[in-house]
């Protein structure tokens, strides 16, 4: 995807961070969001579709509540999301009411997205929400998360809804001009990036995890974002929100922000939901003949690749697979409970009857079943 093609895209999500919405812990910047909504508007009457990721509701809840600083204890945090998500959402629909648009609070939990029906139920609403016109809106159910399940940063979020809807843009608002090659919080030095590959390892080594005082993930999980969108295919652009004009000037062409080509193949809606799939339930050690025919080939995982195993999986239950020097390799759903796996490892297909009893499938992770990379 160049700059160029941009103005024929018809699907975006956009994000827009809690650095920018708040202005690093202000409370809600209204003034800002009403000249993104006024962006937005304008992208809508061009024919794009926009689904809006938006964070903020911990900061307003925070200066709602008149505390200083980000709460470390789960319940505060929750607490101050719920009150929070009601100023959020209320800005959206009254700046968005003035062009007669409607919009839609939709929160979401990784629960909810790696359960297969809740994730296919979303993406109908999403959809049908689109279909009429409305804007939806979307933030992390921040009240019902533990820390061991949520996903933190809304850069996540906003990759797997772009998968979710196949989006063509994703668009990461933040308070830098994109991504540089260094933190330019530390490195005033730092240059930007116009453009690269998604595939480009480099660029994970540049985007650091730390963010401002409210932002969640940094610059880090921008880039992972972008890696996770091309999934779908979709584009990411980072960009300063503070910007005038910002979308629409992406929108046209111009060269602003980062621009992340996704130059990866793209998985199936299937294998997207798969690999998106973020809680694994356990761990299968591959050795290094496993793992060069899992990358080559695209085969079936067989237990005779796997050397050991950790977690305490069931079947139907997403593993991920690492080498021996503990990278990860691919993710898929195990055939084999973890009691089950630990006694078939090491083996050859033809003994899992003699030794368990029965046979799923000679295989440890069906091809179908597993995402590579
Ligand atoms: N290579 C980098 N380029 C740009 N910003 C970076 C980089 N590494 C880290 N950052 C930091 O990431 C911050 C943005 O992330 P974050 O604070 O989480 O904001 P948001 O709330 O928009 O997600 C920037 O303010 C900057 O300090
Ligand atoms: N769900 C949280 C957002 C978490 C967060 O700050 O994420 P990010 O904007 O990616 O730094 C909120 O609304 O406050």
């Amino acid at each position: 995807m160049q700059r160029s093609e941009l103005k024929n895209t018809k699907r975006w999500v956009v994000k827009i961070g809690s650095a920018l919405l708040t202005n690093d812990g202000q409370g809600l910047n209204k003034e800002a969001l009403a000249h993104w909504v006024e962006q937005i508007v304008e992208l809508k009457s061009q024919g794009v579709e926009v689904v809006i990721v938006s964070s903020g509701s911990v900061a307003e809840g925070m200066k709602r509540l008149g505390w200083s600083t980000r709460p470390k204890v789960l319940n505060e945090l929750q607490a101050a999301a719920s009150v929070g998500q009601m100023g959020l959402i209320q800005a959206y629909e009254s700046k968005f009411a003035k062009y007669d648009i409607h919009t839609a609070q939709i929160l979401m939990t990784h629960d909810d997205l790696s359960n297969r029906k809740r994730y296919l139920n979303v993406k109908g609403t999403v959809e049908t929400l689109l279909e009429y016109g409305v804007v939806p809106i979307i933030n992390e159910n921040d009240t019902v998360v533990t820390d061991e399940i949520r996903f933190g940063d809304n850069d996540t979020l906003a990759a797997l809804t772009a998968n979710l809807i196949s989006a063509d843009v994703l668009v990461i608002l933040t308070d830098q001009q994109g991504l540089y090659d260094d933190n330019p919080r530390t490195n005033p030095q730092a240059q930007l990036i116009s453009e690269a590959q998604v595939s480009r390892k480099d660029i994970e080594a540049m985007a650091s995890p730390e963010g401002g005082a409210l932002g969640k993930g940094g610059m880090y999980t921008k880039v992972m974002a972008a890696k996770r969108a091309a999934r779908s295919g979709t584009a990411t652009m980072i960009a300063s929100g503070r910007e005038a004009g910002i979308l629409t000037k992406l929108y046209s062409g111009q060269s602003f922000g980062t621009l992340l080509v996704p130059d990866l193949e793209p998985l199936s809606a299937r294998r997207q939901w798969l690999a998106g799939h973020l809680q694994a339930k356990g761990q299968l050690v591959l050795d290094a003949g496993a793992v060069k025919v899992l990358q080559a080939s695209g085969k079936s995982l067989l237990p005779i690749g796997v050397k050991t195993l950790n977690g305490e999986f069931q079947r139907g239950e997403m593993v991920v697979c690492v080498d021996e020097q503990g990278m990860e390799i691919a993710r898929g759903l195990a055939n084999y409970s973890a009691v089950e796996s630990l006694k078939i490892i090491g083996k050859p297909s033809n003994q899992i009857e003699e030794i368990l009893g029965f046979v799923e499938d000679e295989s440890l992770i069906h091809r179908d079943n597993l995402v590579v990379g």
